[in-house]
């Protein structure tokens, strides 16, 4: 995290994008909560976060596709203020702007991003004195995917995903995410999972060795090999056609399909930017497609931009 600057009381935050490159799904906790061990990366996609002073606490939400985005205390921005301001013992009096370029819904962690972004914008305007592990703590009570949200960079997540060691490698790689129509709730996805799985609770979840190798070393054809997600067959259940959507990517000669989170984006994984603009022709149909690297930098986390 960068230290905070105050500017005119207005903070500007950004956050980014996550994809797992493996999401290992264990058995459900008795919080009903999954064990999760999973590898976080940031993407080059980010959303931003205006936090201006105000009377009260309000938010607007603008970019594309934001209209199913709630503006009230279902935001998970608004809910990162209204936390932070309690703990600190003051009023919520900010004015939230979320400018929204993460994709709603989508398995890309977007509300995480906001709600980090958030934290870390308030927490200067306000000058509430927190230090980091106090806001990986606030961010942990919003949401199993907010402390990598504002932690960034290349992470191994435990627990329920809020517990992080971070990994040593560094790399780019080109992706394009198909993303489609409407959107799928984590929740539903994790309880057809355990539909799906029919009470077996003997799953076990094993470090990824390859996918550490590729991502240390750099090989395209291991990591292409090593992605995986427990969560494909359930969102796949429940959207049928992300099939189609996976084999169009495959067939256009993308290297390998990796399901987002608990979905329905895909994020082709390919060679080059002349191989990601083929398929992203190729897979439009079946929604927006974008193309981003992953950020495998030291800290790409929530940070203070202006
Ligand atoms: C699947 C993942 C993979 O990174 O990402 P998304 O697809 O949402 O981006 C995460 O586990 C999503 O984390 P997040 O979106 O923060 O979920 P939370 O708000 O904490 O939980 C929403 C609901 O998902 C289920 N949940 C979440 C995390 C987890 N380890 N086990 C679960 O079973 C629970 O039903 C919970 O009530
Ligand atoms: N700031 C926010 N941005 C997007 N969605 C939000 C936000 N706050 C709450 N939500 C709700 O969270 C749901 C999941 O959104 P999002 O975080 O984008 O997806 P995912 O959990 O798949 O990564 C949305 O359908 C929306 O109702």
């Amino acid at each position: 995290m960068t230290a905070p600057i105050r500017v005119d009381d207005v903070v500007l935050a950004r956050a980014p994008a996550k994809l797992n490159l493996h999401l290992g799904v264990g058995p459900l906790r008795k919080d009903k909560f999954h064990e999760l061990l999973t590898v976080f990366c940031a993407l080059s996609i980010s959303d931003e976060v205006v936090a201006s002073e105000s009377e009260g606490l309000s938010l607007e939400v603008t970019g594309e596709g934001v209209k199913d985005v709630p503006r009230d205390k279902r935001n998970l921005a608004w809910q990162a203020a209204a936390l932070l301001a309690k703990q600190a013992g003051i009023d919520p009096d900010v004015h939230l702007e979320i400018r929204k370029s993460i994709p709603v819904a989508a398995g890309l962690a977007g509300g995480s991003a906001d709600a980090a972004a958030t934290l870390i914008a308030c927490d200067a305007l306000w000058q509430t004195g927190a230090d980091r592990d106090d806001l990986v703590g606030l961010g942990a009570q919003l949401g199993s995917d907010v402390v990598f949200s504002l932690t960034g960079g290349l992470s191994l997540g435990t627990g329920r995903g809020e517990r992080l060691s971070p990994v040593l490698a560094s790399g780019k790689w080109n992706w394009v995410l198909a993303i489609a129509k409407s959107g799928l709730s984590t929740a539903t996805v994790y309880a057809e999972l355990d539909r799906i799985r029919d009470g077996q609770d003997d799953v076990e979840l094993q470090t990824p060795t390859d996918l550490m190798n590729a991502l240390r070393s750099r090989d395209l054809d291991l990591l292409a090999e090593s992605l995986s997600n427990d969560m494909e067959p359930a969102a796949i259940s429940l959207m049928p056609s992300l099939r189609q959507t996976k084999r169009a990517g495959l067939d256009e000669g993308a290297r390998a399909a990796l399901l987002c989170g608990s979905g329905p984006t895909y994020a082709f994984l390919v060679q080059n930017e002349e191989d990601a603009v083929d398929v992203a022709a190729r897979v439009a149909g079946a929604g927006v497609c974008r193309t981003v690297r992953t950020a495998t930098g030291p800290v790409t986390g929530a940070r203070i931009i202006g």
